[in-house]
């Protein structure tokens, strides 16, 4: 923690109570009224949160975080035509210099919207854990895998998969973890996949895929398996004895709900890159119903087109609503509990709820704004009204940012080289 063993945030609204949490390194050491003598002054760094709420950070569970560089170059297509003629010819362009830029925009962008957590799937895992690393982001990183069903390009992704899975363990950093990331059914052969699952099991490490997205890529895995994507990939045990993280989750069946509930599967929904899509919408309702473990994700930049997961909490809640004509249906709670709680639990991570005991991954956020006041029923107002913009951010303990300014990193120096980037990648 910097210069500091310990962290005191003072007078905060936490867990709907003004009360002060101390920080011990890493980990959440005390929450209540904590006098001035119970602390080392010289060891202990005081933040004053009188008119600050504290939150968990929020956990973004499916992200390709280098995608910044991609916002806003192809909108209004739909998912086969956006990837096959927009994205993955500017995806070949890629290196390590030009992830490491996207993701540092991208991580500067969630914290400053109060995510502390992110999922993604992408290349160059060495760029990303590098921008990571500096600016204090904690990450599960996945090496992204498409073998087209050829046999020679399998081989090459299942090599590169497990030469960043060492690289990352290597790297010996409390905050990055690592998963494997097979893209989906659609683009995965059978052999790729049966392979994955066994270094799931040696590594013991999450899979992170995305699942069951789109009516063509359904009907893709129908004509070549007779099944759909959940019947096909559970018919070799693919989610047997595994974390599985499936993105998207929106056309599903009732046979494969039922998998879903048996194998454990974390859904990460995706609302607002799934309504831009047009790919439809996931039935939420239902997954929560059936005991599924629901979490948010905003998915890349390209499809989204940010990262603000709180637009994700209220997006969540209020379109199953809709679709369901009850307004009872996702209440604020729920929708706040898949960003924080949920997430935590898909990633195998002591954080998302402020709990002693638990990874000090805090958030604070300034009370006095015209659309959080009138100061009661608070968490209705971040879910329903609050814009993303927080005051304070915690991960691991350190200070990322305090008051709106960013600690490890020059946030000018991060869009300069963001925009290099993204014209190395149109040109
Ligand atoms: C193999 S790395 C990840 C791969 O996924 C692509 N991608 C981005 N958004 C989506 C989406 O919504 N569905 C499917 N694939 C997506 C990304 O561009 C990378 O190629
Ligand atoms: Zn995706």
């Amino acid at each position: 923690m910097g210069d500091f063993t310990y962290c005191l945030i003072k007078n905060a609204v936490i867990n709907g109570k003004k009360q002060d949490l101390l920080i011990e390194k890493n980990t959440i050491k005390k929450i209540g009224n904590i006098e001035n003598n119970e602390i080392d002054k010289e060891e202990t760094k005081i933040i004053n949160a009188e008119n600050k709420i504290a939150i968990p950070g929020l956990i973004n569970t499916h992200t390709h975080i280098p995608m910044t560089l991609f916002r806003g170059v192809a909108d209004d297509l739909p998912l086969m035509e956006w990837l096959n003629n927009y994205i993955w010819p500017m995806e070949a362009k890629l290196n390590k210099d030009i992830v490491y830029a996207g993701t540092l925009l991208g991580c500067l962008e969630m914290i400053k919207s109060g995510t502390t957590t992110f999922n993604d799937m992408y290349f160059f895992l060495d760029g990303i854990a590098k921008a990571v690393d500096e600016i204090g982001i904690r990450a599960v990183l996945s090496y992204g895998m498409i073998d087209l069903f050829d046999e020679e390009k399998r081989e090459k992704e299942l090599k590169n998969a497990e030469e960043n899975i060492k690289m990352i363990k290597k790297l010996d950093n409390n905050r990055i973890k690592v998963a494997l990331g097979p893209h989906a059914p659609y683009t995965c052969s059978k052999e790729l996949l049966m392979e994955v699952h066994e270094m799931a099991k040696k590594y013991n490490i999450p899979i992170h895929i995305h699942m069951n997205e789109t009516l063509d890529e359904i009907k893709m895995v129908k004509e070549k398996t007779g099944m759909r994507p959940f019947e096909y990939l559970n018919s070799f045990g693919f989610f047997d004895d595994v974390n599985v993280i499936a993105a998207h989750c929106v056309h599903l069946s009732d046979e494969e709900i039922k998998i879903m509930k048996e194998k454990n599967i974390n859904v990460s929904h995706n609302p607002i890159s799934n309504l831009k899509l047009a790919s439809g919408i996931a039935p939420v309702p239902k997954l929560v119903e059936n005991g599924i473990n629901v979490t948010l994700g905003t998915d890349g930049c390209g499809s989204n087109n940010n990262l603000n997961l709180f637009e994700e909490i209220k997006i969540s809640s209020l379109l199953h609503k809709g679709t369901t004509l009850n307004p009872t249906i996702i209440n604020a709670k729920q929708s706040f509990e898949f960003a924080t709680k949920n997430g935590a639990k898909a990633l195998g991570l002591k954080c998302g709820e402020l709990k002693e005991g638990y990874l000090a991954d805090i958030v604070l956020i300034d009370l006095n704004k015209p659309f959080l006041i009138p100061k009661e029923n608070i968490y209705s107002h971040l879910v329903y009204s609050f814009n993303g913009n927080v005051d304070t951010v915690i991960i691991d303990g350190n200070v990322v940012m305090e008051n709106g300014k960013i600690v490890n990193v020059d946030e000018e120096e991060i869009y300069e080289k963001a925009e290099k980037a993204y014209y190395k990648l149109i040109n």
